[in-house]
């Protein structure tokens, strides 16, 4: 049977890379590229065709922040499919980025340096817009509007007697205290990226809590530091063409300098090839790319403290009243 794949975000970064590696490995599978920008999305479907003209590649529109969207969307997957094997919450922006150069300067010649270029803690900010929903944007964008589609698409992800995957693509950036249950869509702070990270980590986790017994499985991963558009947005293109010697020799440190969107994409497929019953729920699975450009993966546990979030918050019914009371037209 052929397995039906939908990624969000797929039109470029990772988001293709991703798609150019799993019909490399199996033509067969129909491909869905879930795109807020059709014109975008067109041509990575010619781009992925020219490389695999025998494949099956749809196109779907799809504005992963905006509630109408995400809806008109889920309820046209289900009018094309009727089952969803794998489906890879990959879209995700990070607005207005402010390198804070004091303390990257700073972090360069104290014992956290790799820590900080592994996870950038301590030397990056955003500042977030409100969307036409009047939610905060980084996180309707990278985290809400996936969970609404998850949801609006449960039917066929939890399909009688088959597994499906649900795979975030996260970050080594999110960090639990970036996140609030007070203020999860990050309306106070200025790490709102960060905490839309921290967020994915926490509800993949309470989807596998929530779905396992009905063959759903979420996974997040972290691709590691990527030259991507995104990455552009913080530094422009050509500084970091200027330092690639600088950043070859740091990846011989971290292994997570993995610096193309085709390493940054190799945990997640990666886990298109696991039994999903055999992964850790309580891991982040890292993309990682050697010193000689060997790629690998490998899952880190989340904190004892996002464990300790876990068991104690997550599953009270406070805490679920906060998701629901997001904006007044959920209610
Ligand atoms: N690059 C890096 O170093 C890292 C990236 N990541 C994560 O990887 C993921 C992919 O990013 P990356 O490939 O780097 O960057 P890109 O900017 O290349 O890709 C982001 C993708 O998301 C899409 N997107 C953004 N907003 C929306 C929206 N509202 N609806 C639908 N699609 C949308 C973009 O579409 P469009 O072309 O229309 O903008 C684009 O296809 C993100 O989740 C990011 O957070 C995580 C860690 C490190
Ligand atoms: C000499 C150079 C290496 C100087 C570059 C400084 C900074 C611009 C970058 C150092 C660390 C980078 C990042 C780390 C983690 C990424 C994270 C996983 C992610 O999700 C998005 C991008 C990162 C935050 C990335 C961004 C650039 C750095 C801060």
């Amino acid at each position: 049977m052929r397995k039906v794949v939908l990624v969000t975000g797929a039109n470029s970064g990772i988001g293709l890379a991703l798609c150019e590696r799993l019909l490399a490995h199996d033509g067969q599978i129909q491909l869905c590229l879930a795109c807020r920008n059709m014109q975008r999305a067109e041509a990575a479907r010619l781009a992925l065709l020219a490389s695999h003209p025998e494949s099956q590649v749809a196109l779907l529109q799809l504005d992963v922040g905006s509630v109408r969207s995400v809806f008109q969307a889920a309820k046209e997957v289900k009018l094309r499919y009727n089952r969803l094997d794998y489906i890879y919450l990959n879209a995700g922006i990070m607005p207005n980025p402010q390198l804070d150069i004091k303390a990257f300067f700073k972090g360069l010649f104290s014992s956290n340096v790799i820590n900080m270029f592994a996870t950038a803690e301590g030397i990056l900010t955003q500042k977030d817009n409100i969307n036409s929903d009047g939610m905060q944007e980084v996180f309707a964008t990278n985290l809400f509007g996936h969970y609404l589609l998850v949801r609006e698409l449960e039917p066929l992800l939890c399909q009688p007697d088959s597994i499906s995957q649900v795979i975030w693509t996260s970050s080594s950036n999110a960090r639990r205290s970036a996140f609030s249950l007070e203020d999860i869509q990050h309306q106070q702070g200025t790490e709102p990226y960060s905490s839309s990270k921290y967020a994915s980590d926490l509800v993949s986790v309470a989807l596998n809590r929530r779905h396992n017994h009905q063959g759903l499985y979420s996974s997040v991963i972290c691709p590691g530091l990527v030259m991507t558009n995104m990455t552009y947005g913080i530094l422009p293109s050509f500084f970091w063409s200027l330092i690639m010697p600088i950043m070859w020799l740091i990846r011989i440190f971290t292994n997570t300098f993995t610096l193309t969107p085709y390493n940054g994409a190799e945990a997640l497929f990666w886990l298109s090839l696991q039994k999903p019953e055999s992964l850790d729920p309580l891991a982040k699975y890292h993309s990682l790319t050697s010193g000689l450009g060997k790629n690998y993966t490998q899952p880190h546990k989340v904190s004892e403290e996002t464990q300790y979030l876990i068991s104690s918050s997550l599953t009270q019914p406070q805490q679920k009243r906060n998701y629901i009371k997001l904006t007044p037209g959920l209610q």
